[in-house]
């Protein structure tokens, strides 16, 4: 039987294939998140869903966070896929518009929605399969590293340009908030180093690397890559079609979706008391270290984020971001 809950921000419909999904005032109607579930199997899809790059405002880490959350308040799901609307971009990190010239009141809301997302990922009940299909800079990649499971695209996903000349689609993933002029805060640095080990991580901190997928898979970033190559419609798995929201149907024959659904399916098997137990064996003290340094770090990210020097930095870089996008 079908549930549906209905509130201004939520809309929630249970049951096989059906899909809910939300929108904010603040983002003109659009849904920044699709969320789609599978109560036979117990998994589900959040799809992240505002353009043009899924990049992390205020209303978008709170939408992942309610949508997570409602999930997580269904017992019958055990895993969740994360993934991008956008076939090229899986979450070009913080919105900086958020971080240029911000309002003093917004701007410690902001930073406590960005450590809740932190907090509820990386802590949640259910086993999270990262499926990124393209770019992960900076918070993108957090995203990824919050989660469970990490499958990135091999970028062979057909080419710009066409003929002989086609250009190859290499996604990259990588905190570089050092080529910025920023620095990640101290618990997504460490999540860095939980990932990657000590040495990897200070070296790509220093350098802000943003690594593709086979150096990305050779270091531990990402656990898994697969091509993008659509598959012939007889490779199409039964129950991944219905998880995809409307917007992302095509995905069905994509080996990337499909690794995912499976992962999340093995997820979804093991006994889940025991595999919540084992992810807070590794993870709860770091979680714990992060609510004890909660307002100590947002205080901190206001200060740095408002000296005049990170300002003029942060400037130059949307300035040149917006001339590159121009100039396509
Ligand atoms: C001790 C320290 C204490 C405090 C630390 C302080 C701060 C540190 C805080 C937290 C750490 C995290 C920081 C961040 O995440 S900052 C954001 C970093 N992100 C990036 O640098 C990525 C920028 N974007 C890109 O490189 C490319 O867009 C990308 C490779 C993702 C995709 O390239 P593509 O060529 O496909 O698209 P574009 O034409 O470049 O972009 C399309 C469109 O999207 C807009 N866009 C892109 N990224 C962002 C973004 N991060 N925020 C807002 N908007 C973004 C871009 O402007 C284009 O828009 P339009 O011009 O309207 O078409």
């Amino acid at each position: 039987m079908n549930t549906v809950i209905r509130s201004q921000l939520l809309r929630f419909s249970v049951g096989r294939g059906q899909q809910f999904r939300f929108s904010t005032a603040a983002a003109n109607g659009n849904d920044l998140v699709i969320g789609t579930v599978d109560e036979t199997l117990g998994i589900a899809m959040l799809t992240m869903n505002r353009p043009p790059a899924n990049s992390l405002s205020l209303e978008m880490n709170e939408a992942i966070c309610t949508s997570l959350k409602t999930m997580e308040s269904n017992p019958k799901i055990q895993s969740v896929i994360l993934s991008s609307s956008n076939p090229k971009i899986f979450s070009a990190g913080l919105d900086v518009s958020e971080l240029v010239s911000p309002h003093p009141d917004r701007l410690p809301k902001f930073w406590n929605s960005l450590q809740q997302l932190y907090l509820d990922l990386y802590g949640s009940r259910l086993a999270v399969v990262a499926a990124i299909q393209g770019h992960a800079p900076a918070a993108g990649c957090f995203l990824a590293m919050a989660c469970d499971y990490r499958i990135m695209s091999s970028g062979d996903i057909g080419g710009e340009g066409g003929g002989d000349m086609k250009k190859r689609f290499v996604p990259t993933i990588g905190l570089n908030e050092t080529q910025l002029g920023i620095a990640a805060p101290p618990w997504m640095g460490q999540l860095l180093v939980r990932t990657i080990g000590f040495r990897q991580a200070e070296l790509a901190l220093a350098m802000g690397t943003l690594f593709p997928p086979d150096r990305a898979l050779s270091i531990g970033l990402v656990d898994a890559i697969e091509s993008e190559q659509h598959g012939a419609e007889s490779t199409i798995i039964e129950g991944l079609s219905e998880l995809l929201p409307s917007i992302s149907k095509d995905q069905a024959s994509n080996p990337l979706m499909q690794k995912a659904f499976k992962q999340a399916t093995t997820f979804a098997k093991i006994p889940p008391h025991a595999r919540v137990a084992s992810k807070l064996v590794t993870r709860q003290s770091h979680i714990h270290d992060m609510i004890a340094t909660r307002d100590e770090d947002t205080a901190h990210f206001c200060g740095f984020v408002t000296q005049e020097a990170v300002q003029k930095n942060l400037i130059a870089y949307v300035e040149a971001m917006k001339s590159k996008s121009k100039k396509k």
